[in-house]
């Protein structure tokens, strides 16, 4: 086992280490009877320890800080007035006043650290060392990342050191030019995160998904928020692109195919690999007859968050009353069908596009000619569902360039450019997917979903008769094994078909509206002619 000096990160007077624990270990730890508060995990009927996160359910992305300096200065896609994202700049006087803080709240205490790797290509793959106080917090990182090998640990020198403090507060972050008394902060140059008073693990996970974001496509590869799975071969490997909550994880674990991941990817000359060792997906609701695999994969080992447990430990997976985040995080060998031993395949064939329509404009599948997927993925156009980001309560429309704007590093086109490079390569097809709702007023179930995404996958779509839908000019296809025909053309779903055609225009107007930041340049110009015409 390497030894752990944490006195070189400035944490000082540890008085254990708990190293990469075992599951036993980590089950032990998070239980112990002693504990109290969010600190304390609960084993549910299921097996699978429950733990509470705090006042924080889901990602603060008002918190998220990256230092300006040298190296990030021109190359970090930084937020402005034209054009509002995540990346807010700190100076390296607020990152060294919330680093201090982090190593204070750290020293003189019993840590837990954990080493893994982020991204399953041994060539790009970045390992991390999660430094936490908490032994839920290792349970999430242990169940997230990949987990290295006793000979891998040997040798294992940290590209990137997560620093998580989040019993600590920025309490002077007025002076320090933040947003509150959180923080998350980026450091590029040095390779290090500090988290400082929200307790979601998710601020870990797509973090290391940030990063990824910022180093792979500066190395040409393709850095993407979407899940992957590919068939029973290991040879028609599709992708889900889509905002939280549009069906990512869902539609990926599929019993007729092999999971790949389910939420971050890369895409390199050798094909689709995952980013994760481990799947979180969200339990409110959760079915176990809809849903088996998911169900299935809550055991032991398992951490769940914030569902509420009865004295007996038994869940009501329906109670939305902490928030409607719930989730499930588990090591993706508690799929059955997964690509193994590495989460990789070839170059994808199919390219999903998954958005949660709340107008209940988007027809329920799209074939996107290859101007309208590079329009489509700038655009990013899908609603922010209830949870996943603070303050979200209700499916709120967004525009969220490329699936997953929280979290590029770099400018949209840049992840635009490196997707198109490789579809091109292996030839992919795109197809837009609405997984929200109609003019029924309803979500469109998941069972007429999971039948688009057959017909996808299986190139049934490509044989159907189709027509196409006025002011996007999406080709649709009219009828698809399994799937209810009288979804297909989504006016077909309204009592009045002019209602959709009102929404329709409205929708399509906010899309011109959004795309004018891309016109600036002659790519983004010739874009336009494959977006709506209002
Ligand atoms: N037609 C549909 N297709 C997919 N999911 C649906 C559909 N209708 C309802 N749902 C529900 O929507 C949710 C989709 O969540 P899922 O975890 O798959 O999203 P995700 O894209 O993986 O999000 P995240 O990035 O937060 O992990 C599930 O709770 C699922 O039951
Ligand atoms: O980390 C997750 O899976 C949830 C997610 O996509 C988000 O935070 O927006
Ligand atoms: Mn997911």
């Amino acid at each position: 086992m390497a030894k752990i000096d944490l006195t070189k990160y400035g944490i000082t007077g540890t008085t254990e280490i708990v190293y990469n624990p075992s599951y036993e270990t980590l089950f032990e730890e998070e239980t112990k009877p002693e504990l109290e508060g969010f600190e304390k995990g609960k084993v549910s009927e299921l097996g699978a320890v429950n733990v509470m996160t705090g006042i924080y359910t889901g990602r603060s992305p008002k918190d998220k800080y990256i230092v300006m300096d040298e190296n990030s200065k021109d190359t970090v896609w930084w937020t402005s007035d034209e054009y509002k994202n995540d990346n807010h700049p700190a100076t390296q006087e607020a990152w060294n006043a919330v680093k201090d803080l982090a190593k204070k709240e750290l020293s003189n205490k019993k840590l837990f650290v954990v080493d893994a790797f982020c991204g399953a290509n041994k060539d790009t793959r970045m390992a991390i060392r999660f430094i936490v106080e908490v032994a839920w917090q290792a349970h999430f990182v242990t169940n997230m990342f990949i987990q290295p090998t006793a000979e891998e640990l040997e040798n294992f020198e940290p590209d990137f050191v997560v620093y998580n403090a989040s019993k600590a507060k920025v309490e002077n972050y007025k002076e320090l030019g933040l947003n509150s008394e959180t923080a998350v902060m980026f450091n590029i140059t040095s390779r290090e995160q500090v988290i400082v008073n929200t307790w979601y693990g998710g601020e870990m996970k797509k973090g290391m998904f940030s990063m990824m974001n910022y180093y792979l496509p500066l190395k040409g590869i393709a850095s993407m928020h979407c899940s992957a799975n590919t068939d029973l071969n290991g040879e028609n490997t599709a992708i889900f692109f889509g905002l939280s909550g549009t069906g990512k994880t869902t539609l990926s674990t599929d019993p007729k195919r092999l999971l790949i991941g389910d939420d971050e990817h890369g895409w390199d000359d050798n094909g689709v690999f995952n980013f994760e060792g481990g799947c979180y997906a969200k339990v409110i609701n959760l079915d176990k007859e809809s849903e088996p695999d998911i169900y299935n994969a809550i055991k032991r080992n398992a951490l769940l968050e914030n569902v509420t447990l009865d004295a007996e430990g038994k869940i009501d997976f329906a109670d939305k009353s902490v928030t409607e985040n719930t989730r499930v995080s588990y090591p993706i060998n508690h799929i059955k069908n997964i690509v193994r031993p590495v989460s990789s395949a070839p170059a994808a064939k199919e390219v999903i596009f998954l958005s949660a329509d709340a107008f209940g404009v988007l027809p329920p599948v799209s074939v996107l000619t290859p101007e309208q997927t590079q329009y489509y993925f700038l655009s990013g156009f899908t609603a922010k569902l209830a949870g996943t980001e603070r303050g979200i309560t209700e499916p709120t429309p967004t525009f969220s360039a490329c699936f997953g704007q929280a979290f590029l590093e770099l400018h949209p086109t840049k992840y635009a450019e490196e997707l198109v490079k490789r579809m091109e390569k292996s030839g992919a097809k795109a197809y837009l997917v609405n997984t929200g709702w109609n003019g029924t007023g309803k979500r469109i179930s998941i069972k007429d979903t999971r039948g688009i995404i057959d017909a996808i996958l299986d190139g049934s779509i490509l044989k159907a008769p189709t027509k196409k839908i006025p002011f996007f000019n999406f080709e649709v296809p009219t009828e698809l094994p399994g799937v209810d025909p009288a979804i297909l053309d989504p006016r077909d779903t309204y009592a009045d078909a002019a209602e959709w055609e009102t929404k329709a225009k409205d929708l399509a107007a906010r899309f011109v509206k959004n795309f004018a930041k891309y016109e600036g340049n002659a790519a983004g110009k010739a874009l336009v002619a494959a977006g709506p015409q209002a």
